[in-house]
């Protein structure tokens, strides 16, 4: 049987990368710090996921089992040396800290064997996986990386499938939306490799990530700030908010101008595509916590992430940006106190103000439009 090893067996590592590996045919080893899922995922070798719609459908993910990344490095090591695939869900911040097993496992494999190896990072990050190959190359040896060119690739992905937190008497059972998409870049991939069912491998994986980052991300982003500060605990309170609801809109006006723009997306299907994910955002058959969604809002200002970076290429085709810039003010304001980012923010703005916050985590200049529009809508919302 093939084997996977996946790091991460989170909501989407268990909702949607270990489904989707498991009836490709793959055994799927996942690997974890969270020793309840890894002791009951090893034990059981199978667990529950249901599907979030009226029927609830119940399915069995089976041939399963899973290695502690701090108990069992060295097992971590061995499974990846004999690996035919290599997945990765555990947020964008934490691949530096998979990145040495990782480098280790390649190193023991190229010793070994000369077959492909796919290593695909699953996260919510443009450029996920190319990101966790500077981070494995940086400490592989000179021979190990000229091997590695030759078999090992890491292509970048788009996942997609709203997975909530979880709460149920089974650590392991999770509910899922049934939408799911799974966009790899296979002109990435090394050829004569075996399609996973359910994947979708495009030539160019740009449009694809920036319209699914652009709209699922920041309008899920921008409902969870804005519903914060109106009091809302779920996604379906603040999406149940005619106003909210047409403010959210509005975000993903600006982002689908751009994404228009720039990818050339047909209009028409472009307001489709913003109309079923503000639909995916009311799912009743789901409770999603405006904490999740918003969670980790330094990550979400950031650059090259789903408000800052979509605000400055509109800035750059003269495009709107204030809905942008108010879900910007909106994470400023996103005071979470069992989110470490949030607590870090929030610190920040006492420390050396919004104005200097804004420049030290967005990189808008103070007297760059965008910056000047984020203060205008943080006075407004404040
Ligand atoms: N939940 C969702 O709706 C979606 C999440 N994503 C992305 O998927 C990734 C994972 O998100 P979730 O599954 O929601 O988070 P999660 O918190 O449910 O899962 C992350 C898992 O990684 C594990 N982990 C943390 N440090 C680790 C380490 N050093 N070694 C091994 N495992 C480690 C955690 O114990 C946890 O089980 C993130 O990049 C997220 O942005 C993408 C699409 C949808
Ligand atoms: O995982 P992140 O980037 O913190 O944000 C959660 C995002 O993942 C999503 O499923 C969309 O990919 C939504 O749940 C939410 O927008």
């Amino acid at each position: 049987m093939k084997k996977a090893v996946h790091f991460g067996a989170g909501n989407i590592g268990r909702g949607f990368i270990g489904l989707l590996l498991s009836q490709a045919g793959y055994e799927v080893c996942f690997v974890d710090v969270n020793e309840n899922f890894v002791s009951q995922l090893k034990e059981r070798g199978e667990y529950p996921v249901t599907l979030a719609s009226e029927g609830q459908e119940t399915v069995t993910v089976t041939n399963v089992t899973a290695l502690s990344s701090v108990t069992q490095a060295d097992e971590v090591i061995a499974a990846i040396a004999e690996a035919d695939i290599v997945t990765t869900a555990v947020g964008v911040s934490i691949l530096k800290h998979i990145a040495g097993s990782i480098a280790k496992g390649i190193t023991e494999r190229l010793t070994v064997s000369s077959a492909p190896l796919h290593v695909i990072a699953c996260e919510n990050a443009i450029g996920g996986s190319a990101q966790l190959k500077e981070l494995v190359y940086a400490q592989l040896d000179e021979e190990s990386r000229t091997k590695a060119d030759a078999s090992i690739a890491f292509p970048n992905a788009a996942v997609d499938r709203i997975v909530p937190l979880q709460q149920h008497e089974d650590v392991l059972k999770v509910v899922v939306e049934p939408f799911y998409e799974w966009v790899i870049d296979s002109s990435q991939m090394i050829s004569g490799y075996t399609p996973i069912g359910g994947v979708h491998y495009v030539e160019n994986l740009d449009p694809y990530i920036e319209r699914k980052l652009f709209t699922v991300n920041t309008g899920h982003c921008s409902a969870a700030y804005l519903g914060f500060l109106r009091g809302y605990e779920t996604i379906q309170q603040a999406m149940a908010d005619e106003q909210l609801t047409s403010l959210v809109r509005e975000v993903l006006l600006e982002t689908g101008a751009v994404l228009v723009s720039k990818h050339g997306f047909d209009q028409a299907e472009h307001t489709k595509y913003i109309d079923k994910n503000l639909e995916r955002f009311r799912n009743p058959s789901l409770t999603d916590e405006v904490s999740r969604v918003g969670r980790s809002p330094i990550r979400k200002l950031s650059p090259n992430d789903r408000l800052v970076s979509p605000a400055l290429e509109a800035h750059e085709r003269g495009l709107s940006y204030a809905a942008l810039t108010r879900s910007m003010a909106g994470a400023l304001l996103f005071n979470v106190q069992d989110d470490p980012e949030a607590v870090e923010l929030q610190a920040s703005i006492a420390d050396i103000g919004v104005e200097a916050t804004v420049t030290k985590y967005t990189g808008l200049a103070a007297d760059h439009d965008t910056h000047k529009s984020v203060m205008v809508e943080y006075n407004k919302l404040k």
